[in-house]
């Protein structure tokens, strides 16, 4: 049994902590915060051991009248594996306390890919975190990237590939963020980092990516051109894509037309938090010209990436290859819609 603790309980480290509880070969140690905030009654309502990220800060708990288990060291400490899920930058302020309590650690994909021994994808690249230290789970576009990429490489061979990321500007508890009423290139300069960032799990894909922002919380949208470097038909396409577990081929006849749909499908489906773990591409929207696919995709970004933190949990500790891992998550979770 793998003893997996949280240090940061926020958007992605949440729902990665429920995923730790349902598999057979985990137990969670805890979760630890910064703040008594309404995600920290949560953790307790949940019966989670809460410890605090700040030791200053026991008395904040105390007067919330939140008990604490301990403190984040005292977590980590007694945990097999530690998924940091701290906003971007703290992870990499993290990783001493890590290195000096011996505890192999996952971080997201908000830290720098310098900071860690590798970056990973669950069906991209597995094998490569097996008994590492420092393994970063890429971000929720690098993910669905990833995931998308990683059969039409294997079946077809991939000359270029060039993707429009439309991003959404926050997400829904996020009130600080924007644009409230705009369109915004971002980043303005091309290619943006997703391109970058899908190299550190594919370092030879020929890979452009340009983003942009707009004023949505639900999900990313991607506009997707990648050259084959053979020519298979849309069907047969259509078909590979069908056979990937993490992919959801939104079939026609469900007239989801947009993100608010998918949104709507995945709560009335009684995912938890209304997640949407898989990436979501649309069938009809596959074509192909000459060597050239054509496709949109939404991506969750608040919960892509929750599948593969707990494979990278299994793939670090070396307790699973990347199939029993995959298929146990799947099963776990209730991936495939
Ligand atoms: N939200 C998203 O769409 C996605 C985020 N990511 C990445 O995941 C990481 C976390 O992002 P979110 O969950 O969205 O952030 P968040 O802000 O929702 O959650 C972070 C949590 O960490 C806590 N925290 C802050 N400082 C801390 C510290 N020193 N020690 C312990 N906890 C601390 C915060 O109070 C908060 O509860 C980032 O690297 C981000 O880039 C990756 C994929 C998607
Ligand atoms: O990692 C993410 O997006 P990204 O792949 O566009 O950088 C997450 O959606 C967080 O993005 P944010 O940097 O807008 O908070």
């Amino acid at each position: 049994m793998l003893t997996v603790g949280i240090n940061g309980y926020g958007t992605i480290g949440k729902r990665v902590a429920d995923a730790v509880t349902q598999q057979p070969d985990m137990e969670l140690a805890g979760v630890a915060k910064t703040r008594p905030n309404f995600e920290a009654q949560t953790a307790v309502r949940k019966d989670y051991p809460l410890y605090t990220a700040v030791e200053e800060r026991v008395e904040l708990f105390e007067e919330a009248g939140i008990g604490l288990a301990g403190t984040v060291s005292e977590l980590v400490e007694q945990s097999d594996v530690v998924v940091d899920a701290c906003p971007s930058g703290i992870g990499a302020d993290n990783k001493s306390m890590y290195e000096s309590l011996d505890t192999p650690a996952l971080y997201q994909g908000g830290e720098d890919a310098d900071l860690v021994d590798t970056s990973f994808n669950a069906r991209g690249n597995y094998s490569a975190a097996a008994g590492a230290s420092h393994v970063r789970v890429v971000s929720c576009n690098t993910t669905g990237l990833s995931r998308l990429l990683t059969p039409l490489q294997e079946q077809y061979g991939v000359e270029k590939a060039r993707v429009t990321l439309v991003r959404r500007g926050g997400d829904p508890g996020q009130t600080s963020r924007g644009p409230i009423n705009d369109i915004l290139p971002n980043p303005i300069t091309v290619p943006s980092h997703h391109g970058p960032d899908v190299n550190t799990v594919f370092p030879d894909l020929d890979i452009d990516t340009l983003g942009m922002k707009v004023p949505a919380t639900l999900m990313h949208l991607h506009s997707v051109n990648v050259t084959l470097e053979s020519s298979p038909t849309a069907a047969d396409v259509r078909d590979l894509l069908r056979e990937e577990s993490r992919l959801f081929l939104v079939p026609e006849s469900m007239a989801i037309d947009g993100a608010g749909k998918l949104k709507e499908f995945a709560h009335d489906a009684g995912r938890p938090r209304g997640d949407v773990w898989e990436n979501c591409v649309w069938e009809e929207s596959i074509s192909m010209e000459d060597n050239d696919l054509y496709l949109f995709e939404a991506i969750h970004q608040e919960s892509d990436v929750v599948p593969e933190n707990v494979d990278a949990i299994r793939a670090v500790t070396e307790t699973a290859d990347a199939n029993e891992s995959i298929a146990t998550t799947n099963e776990t979770l209730g991936i495939g819609l």
